[in-house]
């Protein structure tokens, strides 16, 4: 393995917002090849953003993103799906009137060689979901919402990425159905997977996960291995506030 199969991601000074409204700042951090690299904090603190900003959605105003050792600062979104990395947004953005079949083919849309890996990498997804492959007709509206997050990474996965960005995949879903939703990121990893997740679920985002970042207010708080930094009192302070979190009638 090359020192830049390693750092996969490699982040560094990212700062952005919109408009004139600063939202990062000076955010650094890496992602090896195969990790779930998991990013929390509480509301506003600006994890949607720092995911927008490395998939192009965002222009960084400083600082740099790499993607395998190349410098994709800058990059139209399109361009950086066609290097590998594809980005889930919240909500899971599917279309009323098009099938599970149809939304896996959106997947492809403009790959250079969509007619000749079409049927393959339909059957590599159904592999993973097979739910997907019951349910290839039925219009997107009418799966269920564990149903509708498999097929968003499904579609996303028709592209054969290297990295996914996840943002809060388990939003609005039954606890059961995210237990699923988070076997299948697990199971992702296995499939050689790199994952950036974003998620309110921290407790389960950070049992999941081999690193990880605490955003507050735009900046790194802490950062380390998921372990540690469920056990980090930045994590209490990010999702409490710091009056709250040295409050010890607070309860774990
Ligand atoms: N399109 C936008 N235009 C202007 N400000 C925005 C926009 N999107 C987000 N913001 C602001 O940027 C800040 C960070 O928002 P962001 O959505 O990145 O946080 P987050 O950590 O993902 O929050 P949540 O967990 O609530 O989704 C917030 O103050 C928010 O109001």
């Amino acid at each position: 393995m090359t020192a830049q199969d390693e750092e996969l991601i490699a982040v560094s000074g990212l700062s952005s917002g919109y408009g004139a409204v600063p939202v990062i700042h000076s955010v650094d951090f890496t992602v090896r090849t195969g990790e779930i690299f998991a990013v929390v904090g509480g509301n506003g603190a600006g994890k949607t953003t720092l995911l927008s900003t490395v998939s192009g959605l965002l222009r960084p105003t400083s600082g740099s993103v790499r993607l395998a050792g190349t410098d994709i600062t800058g990059w139209s979104p399109e361009r950086i799906v066609a290097h590998g990395l594809v980005h889930i947004p919240e909500g899971r953005r599917l279309f009323t009137g098009l099938t599970v079949a149809e939304h896996l083919r959106l997947g492809l849309w403009n790959a250079p060689n969509r007619r000749r890996v079409e049927r393959e990498r339909t059957e590599r997804v159904v592999d993973l979901f097979p739910v997907l492959g019951e349910r290839m007709d039925a219009y997107a509206e009418v799966l269920s919402g564990g149903e509708q997050q498999m097929l968003a990474i499904g579609q996303a996965l028709m592209r054969e990425p290297r990295v996914l960005l996840l943002d809060e995949p388990s939003i609005g879903l039954a606890p059961v159905v995210i237990q699923r939703v988070f076997a299948v990121v697990d199971r992702l990893r296995t499939h050689g997977l790199t994952v950036i997740l974003v998620e309110q679920r921290v407790g389960q985002a950070l049992a999941l996960a081999d690193r990880g970042l605490v955003l507050r207010h735009g900046r790194v708080e802490a950062a380390g291995s998921a372990a540690e930094l469920a056990k980090d009192p930045a994590l209490r302070v990010a999702y409490l506030g710091a009056a709250a979190a040295g409050d010890q009638r607070i309860k774990e």
